[in-house]
């Protein structure tokens, strides 16, 4: 089974990033130097998805910690604060950056002032790197479990945005369970919605499928309540930026809207993502901060105009799918049915 492209590399102490702007036309890796650098590729979207942007964060810091050291050898501490600061202003929804410049920032807290932060932190980042792509074989396994256990025969899948290789740290989360599915047999075909505005489906879901030799069509969002009406389609299957404790689950725009029309048209409906992507601190998805992005993700592709100069536009680009809506929520941990607090809370404290 593939494991996928992979689109996070530390190479010569530095970080480079599979540039996602330009797929499927390019793969072309950009090289960050530093912090900024990295803080600027995850807002600008080289690199996206949830898991994806905590594993390049984590790289980011030790870039930080790099540059923070080589300037003042006793101060580093307190220099490195501002740049975690920037990773941290980079996207505000996906919980697995907080996650992971969390997990740095405790390693940084056991070093002393005067010790060189490279080695304690790069080991820490690569921890975070390896955690996530085993995490994902797991969610695979156990997705592609209790999709078996539902049917006997092989079945079509949806899927919204892009949650393979590309968005993580390598393999992928609803792209991880399809890829098992699909080694399995009981996916025998899967529909991935294009997902307006920035199409990570058209340009990075049906390129991962495609290279990896998996049956994909690919289909205008607003097509979704169509296909679900032909009935060859069993799950929905998608990932997740941020899962409350209740277990509504923030992912991309359009997300909602596929729950509510699973829901009517008698589909299951699976959440899959690792552990770094729960908040329990947040009791439901309204407290979760959704990003809004540029108008001109809607008014224009690639400087072509396509609506009136000056519209208006409204773009958000997650919704939250409520805990009601979810079927299942897969994670590394395990399985949640039909998530409620005490549910989550019992497997994910
Ligand atoms: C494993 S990816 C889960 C989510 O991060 C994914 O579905 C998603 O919504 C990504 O959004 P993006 O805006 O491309 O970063």
């Amino acid at each position: 089974m593939s494991s996928g492209v992979e689109a996070i590399k530390w190479v010569d102490n530095q970080l480079e990033l599979l540039d996602q702007r330009l797929l499927p036309g390019q793969a072309l890796y950009i090289t960050c130097k530093d912090s900024t650098e990295v803080a600027d590729a995850i807002t600008q979207m080289v690199v996206r998805g949830a898991p994806a942007i905590g594993v390049s964060a984590a790289y980011g810091v030790v870039l930080a910690a790099d540059a923070a050291f080589s300037e003042h050898q006793q101060a580093w501490k307190a220099n490195i604060a501002e740049a975690i600061e920037t990773l941290a202003n980079s996207r505000p929804t996906a919980v697995n950056l907080f996650w992971a410049l969390d997990r740095m920032q405790r390693v940084i807290d056991t070093l002393e002032d005067s010790s060189p932060p490279h080695q304690s932190l790069l080991d820490e980042a690569k921890n975070i790197h390896s955690e996530d792509i085993a995490a994902n074989k797991q969610m695979g396994k156990l997705g592609a479990e209790l999709m078996a256990a539902s049917s006997d025969t092989p079945f079509s899948v949806i899927t919204h945005c892009n949650t393979g290789s590309l968005a993580t740290g390598g393999f992928g989360t609803a792209l991880g369970v399809i890829r098992h599915g699909w080694d399995a047999k009981i996916i025998k075909h899967v529909y991935a919605d294009e997902t307006r505005p920035w199409l990570q489906g058209s340009r990075l879901t049906a390129w991962e499928l495609q290279r990896d030799g998996i049956s994909v069509t690919l289909n205008t969002d607003s097509a979704a309540a169509h296909i679900m009406k032909q009935g060859d389609v069993r799950w929905v299957v998608v990932g997740a930026d941020r899962i409350t404790a209740n277990g509504d689950a923030a992912n991309k725009i359009g997300t909602y809207s596929l729950a509510v029309l699973a829901r009517y048209h008698g589909i299951k409906f699976m959440v899959v993502a690792p552990s770094s992507t729960v908040d329990m601190s947040l009791s439901s998805g309204d407290l979760i901060p959704i990003e809004e992005r540029t108008g001109e993700e809607l008014t224009s592709i690639k400087e072509v105009q396509l609506a009136p100069e000056n519209i208006a536009a409204f773009n958000p680009v997650f919704d939250v799918t409520p805990a009601e809506l979810i079927d299942a929520i897969v994670t590394e941990q395990g399985v949640v049915l039909n998530p409620t607090l005490d549910k989550m809370k019992a497997l994910l404290g």
